[in-house]
């Protein structure tokens, strides 16, 4: 099947520039300069990606990214930011991006990009996943193994461990690495849209099918399907599932024909098996089906070995995406973050870089730009709340004070305020009127500063605790 990319550009010149580098891909594509348009369309065209501008009138890219995972629960978004909103890159991963794109990029730089979600052997992690602890080194080895045979895979471990990692490893070290790696996370979508989506529909099977869809299974075909958190299915549709695994065909909603599948499932889950099965959430034979070859994923706590060479790997990934070159780990950083216990694994690794990127100064990441600490939200001013902080929806829209200083601000003056700020009120022990009045400006704006701070990935509190 061939990829299908919606573009949402509103400059006219860049989104000719994108449409002729898909062209010469031979990159199927749908175009538009405007986020309401292409929101129309999408509910009629199928697609396999969706890359959008962020900063564009009427419909903004945050909007129509919030539109396209209400409406099309599952579709990668990948929104373009331009440079010096770094920011704007990280707020767009917290709101459910599945990556980000900082403007200028070259044309390689943008298939490459669009590669990692629709070309089917593309892996997922740029020169192979890192695996420096002898642990993980014996989990791969195992996966390179089990790859070579068309078994079903089982892989548990903790969030954020790496679970989707190992199964694209496995795809790619299989025999079918040049069929497609086709990927869906059962807990992302709604229970009522999920049967559809894994197994396809005809159209007028249910209302709002208004076209037939191949399901996941189908376009899986000679490739490897990922069921991700599988333990999210209701016990109805795992009846379903094993149907489909013993007899290997399917059958879209609607439809009496029953189509043949070569397609090899890996599952993961963040639970433990087995106690779902003895609990009834989850069929024993189902289990028994997933679990010809189960992997467990060691939370990165215990596979010290790894945390360096990840912590290296995510920097320089994180730093080229920013374009913000040459940034290194201090050595009291290095240390503090061998020592701590990371609770949210890989995952959290990576997001703590992202912020430590925009905390960072002169190119060296300090142990207080990781804000390790406290990831817990002990911290309350004593004339203001957390929860106060939170309620700043519309702020932005009646608030004159900082208008014109949103975007346009280079990224190294946001970075100086946001740390002058942190700094502030690290000294004023977070008494907000205080650190408004020493910083010259009211406690309405600090309240909008701190609001925009936190949009932006930075976790105030967590930062004050390791301060
Ligand atoms: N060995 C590795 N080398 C490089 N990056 C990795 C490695 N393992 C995980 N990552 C990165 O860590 C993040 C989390 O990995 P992944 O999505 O595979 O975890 P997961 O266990 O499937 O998480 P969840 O349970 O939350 O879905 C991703 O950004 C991934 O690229």
């Amino acid at each position: 099947m061939k990829a299908k990319i919606c573009l949402v550009e509103d400059d006219l010149d860049l989104l000719e520039a994108l449409t002729a580098t898909l062209d010469v891909e031979g990159i199927d594509y749908i175009a538009f300069d405007s986020a309401a348009e292409a929101l129309t369309i999408l509910e009629r065209v199928p697609v396999d990606l969706v890359v959008s501008d962020i900063n564009m009138p009427n419909m903004d890219g945050f909007q129509f990214l919030a539109a396209v995972r209400k409406q099309h629960p599952g579709l990668p978004v990948m929104l373009m930011t331009a440079y010096g909103q770094i920011s704007q890159a990280v707020s767009a991963l917290q709101n459910g991006a599945a990556d980000y794109l900082v403007k200028p990029f070259n044309a390689t730089h943008f298939i490459e990009a669009i590669g990692r979600y629709t070309n089917k052997s593309t892996p997922a992690v740029v020169n192979g996943p890192i695996a420096a602890d002898a642990a993980s080194k014996r989990t791969f080895e195992l996966a390179a193994r089990v790859a070579k045979t068309d078994s079903t895979v089982l892989i548990s471990g903790e969030s954020g461990t790496g679970k989707e990692v190992l199964a694209r490893y496995i795809h790619e070290q299989s025999p079918r690495k040049s069929g497609p790696f086709v990927a869906i996370n059962c807990a992302a979508i709604p229970e009522n849209m999920l049967e559809a989506i894994l197994f396809g529909y005809e159209k007028g099977a249910f209302t709002g099918a208004m076209n037939s869809m191949p399901g996941k299974f189908e376009q899986a075909e000679g490739g490897t399907l990922l069921l991700d958190e599988i333990t999210e299915m209701d016990l109805g549709l795992q009846s379903k599932l094993l149907r489909v695994l013993q007899e290997r065909e399917v059958e879209r909603l609607g439809s009496r024909k029953t189509i043949k599948l070569d397609v090899r499932v890996v599952a993961t889950t963040n639970r433990d098996l087995k106690k779902s099965v003895a609990a009834g959430s989850f069929r024993e034979d189902l289990f028994y089906r997933l679990s010809v070859f189960p992997v467990h994923w060691l939370p990165l706590r215990e596979r010290r070995g790894d945390i360096l060479p990840l912590a290296k790997h995510l920097l320089g990934m994180h730093s080229s995406k920013m374009k913000l070159n040459g940034v290194q780990f201090s050595e009291a950083a290095r240390s503090a973050l061998q020592a701590y216990n990371w609770p949210g694994n890989i995952r959290e690794m990576d997001n703590i870089i992202q912020r430590a990127l925009i905390m960072q100064q002169n190119g060296l990441i300090s142990s207080a730009d990781l804000c390790l600490d406290s990831m817990t939200s002990s911290f309350v001013s004593d004339d203001h709340t957390v929860a106060e902080l939170d309620d700043n929806a519309g702020y932005e829209d009646n608030f004159d004070e900082t208008r014109g200083e949103g975007p346009d601000l280079g990224q190294e003056v946001r970075q100086r305020e946001y740390q002058v700020i942190l700094e502030t009120l690290r000294n004023e022990s977070g008494r907000r009127n205080r650190v408004a009045e020493k910083l010259g400006i009211s406690p309405r704006t600090l309240r909008y500063k701190i609001a925009k701070m936190r949009e932006s990935g930075i976790d105030i509190d967590a930062c004050l605790a390791a301060g």
